[in-house]
């Protein structure tokens, strides 16, 4: 079905669920990450031995590399599956331009280098124009892909071919793509939406029950409109599956691991023991250091932002933060 030629970049859990996608729709694509034995391995036996090691590949439809310029030089369209943490270090290694590219991002994070999201960085770094960048995003976790289990994305972009042509690739008997042109919207909710599910698994790790996690998740949508609001002014419905939705499955699927993180803090480990425990990134951690910034002196305005960068920045006693939070939530 290629039209445009598409390259993947990155090997953890959703690069490899991505990769299923496409298998699973029929495109051949190339695939960039950097573990050579990953590599091997894949080629060899038709799975990820370091993530979702459960997805059985179709190796004939991707050619895998640890040349990032070889994906990045061959290819039209480029989707980012990286986690920001680590994007400016990979995107490092290439000596080719990503000028002329179309490039979507599947990351939810926030580049901690630059405390921008995906899309404004590469705008501004990579001079990459606004109508070539889109979004992958919506509720989602790769361990359900796996298990081919029903799932809506939502594919941004300014310029509805892009979007259109990406969401053909990704569609199958189990994902359901929704089309918008919000990509700042979408980016931000997402990224968003991290933080407060390491407030949710914070509040679980300290007792409170679901009763007080809906109200928080209340409070989260309303403070996600918000935020978003102040940075970027747009006609938008945070009801819609890439707001709403995906608050609600990374706060309360076990499968999160932003709400695992929050949750293992709510436990009193360290923020440096749980990240050395987790093999996965929460990028939650790292967004909440760029929200609390961007809010500035509003940031009172965003009690739950406020609350998780004082936990986690300023190592404040979670127990008690959590109990001032619960005065001003409703
Ligand atoms: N996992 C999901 O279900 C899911 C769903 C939607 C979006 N996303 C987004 O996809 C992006 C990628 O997340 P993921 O779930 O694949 O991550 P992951 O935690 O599963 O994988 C970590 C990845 O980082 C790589 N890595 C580890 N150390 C590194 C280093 N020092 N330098 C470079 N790379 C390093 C690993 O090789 C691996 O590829 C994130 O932005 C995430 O928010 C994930
Ligand atoms: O596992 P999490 O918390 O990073 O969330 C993954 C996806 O963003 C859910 O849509």
């Amino acid at each position: 079905m290629n039209h445009y030629k598409i390259g993947l970049l990155g090997g953890g859990s959703w690069a490899t669920a991505i990769a299923k996608m496409m298998v699973d729709a029929g495109v051949q694509f190339s695939w960039y990450m950097r573990n050579e034995s990953a590599i091997e391995y894949i080629n060899q036996y038709g799975h990820n031995p370091n993530y979702i090691s459960s997805i059985e590949f179709h190796t004939k439809q991707f050619k895998l590399t640890s040349d990032i310029d070889t994906v990045i030089g061959d290819t039209d369209i480029i989707i980012l599956a990286i986690p920001s943490v680590y994007l400016l270090n990979e995107l490092g290694k290439k000596t080719v331009s990503l000028e002329k590219k179309i490039i979507f991002s599947a990351i939810k994070g926030i580049i901690p280098e630059t405390g921008s999201i995906v899309g404004n960085y590469l705008e501004v770094h990579h001079e990459i124009h606004y109508s070539r960048i889109g979004v992958i995003t919506g509720p989602c976790h790769a361990e359900e892909v796996a298990l081919e289990r029903l799932s809506y994305l939502t594919v941004a972009c300014p310029q509805k071919k892009y979007a259109t042509y990406i969401s053909q690739c990704i569609s199958s008997h189990y994902i359901k793509v929704k089309l918008t042109k919000d990509i700042i919207g979408v980016e931000y909710a997402s990224v968003l939406k991290n933080i407060y599910s390491i407030a949710a698994g914070i509040a679980h790790g300290l007792g409170y029950g679901d009763n007080f996690q809906s109200v928080l998740m209340s409070n989260s949508i309303r403070e996600m409109k918000q935020f978003i609001k102040t940075i970027h002014k747009n006609k938008r419905d945070v009801t819609e599956s890439a707001y709403l939705g995906d608050l609600l499955v990374t706060g309360y699927s076990t499968f999160s691991r932003n709400r695992t993180f929050g949750n293992m803090i709510g436990k009193g480990y360290s923020v440096q023991n749980t990240i050395m425990e987790m093999n996965m990134v929460a990028e939650g951690y790292y967004a909440i250091k760029s929200a609390y910034k961007i809010a500035g002196d509003k940031a009172t305005k965003f009690p739950i932002i406020e609350g998780m960068y004082k936990i986690l920045y300023e190592k404040k006693n979670p127990k008690k933060i959590l109990k001032k939070l619960t005065e001003r939530l409703d």
